[in-house]
């Protein structure tokens, strides 16, 4: 096993395919301050992966900013599963009142999911959570504004109400073209995620009056502290959410939401529910439906279950090493 003070690869089934993925890989690092999490998704290029690893540099090296709470309520996350499958994983989530549901899936052949498959999971998910819980879903961009204007009726009435609907279409304008071409009684309010971390400009969709609530993932974004001056330049709710992270990275989301001055929603911080094996006996999951406030420390024999093989850990040495390089610092610890 590699030294665990310094960079340690690791690599875990999901439990569920999520985000096309069924298995989820990254380096934790080992800094003064405690341990930061690199684990940016294969589709990410070098320059991309940058502030990735500003944020496991901030954990590693800095620390995280005084809390404001020592809890933080968390949403489970429901895949593209069928309905029986989404009551078990919302019966399953230790607690989670809110539930993110991930819709406008498309299919090997590229067609978008019927509508009809995203209204049962959405009524399975409403029955199991009963009607004090909330519900929300995340099209990933996909939509267009029409088919967005026509399915978000259907979807809202099936879930018993919708908190809000995350990136309903790719761009600002489609954003901004949901929220003015809804009804105003009935409209689902809409968050913006990948306009928030893969823009060049993050404050565009804010000017575009495109989001009502704002997704902010503290690796993509270069850190808790990055993102927390975000939230204050951008001025609208926020929802933390992970990137899929082990436990490590997690904590990082947790130190987020634990800082920001106002938390009004459920954060999307539950997702080690879907690996298989996490780096520590003691993960950051749910208990009564939120996330204590605390950092993860990576265990030996976890460590050990999660151990990549040669050809993974090989693949992301080099990838932090290049990263590493652009990003003007050396790598942190020492090479292998
Ligand atoms: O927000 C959540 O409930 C969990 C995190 C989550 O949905 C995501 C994590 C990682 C990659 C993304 O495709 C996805 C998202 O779009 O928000
Ligand atoms: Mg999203």
């Amino acid at each position: 096993m590699p030294d665990p003070r310094a960079t340690v690869v690791y690599r875990t089934a999901l439990t569920t395919r999520f985000r096309g993925l069924d298995s989820r890989d990254g380096v934790l690092v080992r800094g003064d301050a405690g341990w930061g999490e690199f684990s940016p998704f294969w589709d990410y290029d070098d320059a991309e992966c940058v502030p990735w690893l500003r944020a496991a540099r901030e954990g590693a090296d800095d620390g995280w900013p005084t809390p404001v709470r020592d809890h933080v309520p968390v949403n489970v996350t429901v895949p593209a599963v069928g309905p029986d499958r989404a009551r078990e994983i919302v019966a399953g989530s230790r607690g989670c009142r809110t539930a993110k549901v991930k819709v406008a899936q498309r299919g090997s052949g590229g067609d978008l999911e019927p509508l009809s498959a995203e209204i049962a999971r959405l009524e399975a998910v409403r029955d199991a959570l009963g009607s004090g819980g909330r519900v929300r879903v995340d099209a990933n961009g996909a939509w267009d504004v029409d088919e967005a204007l026509r399915r978000l009726p259907h979807l809202d009435r099936a879930a018993g109400g919708l908190e809000y609907v995350e990136q309903p279409c790719a761009d600002v304008a489609g954003l901004a073209a949901v929220r003015r071409g809804q009804r105003g009684d009935a409209a689902v309010p809409v968050a913006a995620d990948e306009s928030i971390r893969r823009a060049e400009d993050p404050l565009a969709v804010v000017r575009a009056d495109g989001a009502d609530v704002v997704v902010l993932k503290v690796q993509p974004l270069g850190g808790v502290r990055a993102c927390l001056e975000l939230a204050e330049l951008v001025g609208l709710p926020v929802v933390v959410s992970s990137a899929l992270e082990s436990s490590v990275g997690i904590a990082a989301g947790v130190a987020l939401a634990a800082a920001l001055p106002e938390l009004p929603y459920a954060c999307g911080l539950a997702t080690v529910q879907l690996f298989a094996d996490d780096v520590t006996d003691h993960p950051l999951l749910p208990v009564d439906g939120a996330l204590p406030v605390r950092a993860a420390e990576p265990t030996r024999a976890a460590l050990g279950a999660t151990a990549a093989d040669p050809a993974t850990e090989d693949r992301w040495r080099d990838r932090l090493a290049r990263v590493a390089a652009r990003a003007g610092r050396p790598t942190v610890g020492p090479a292998r």
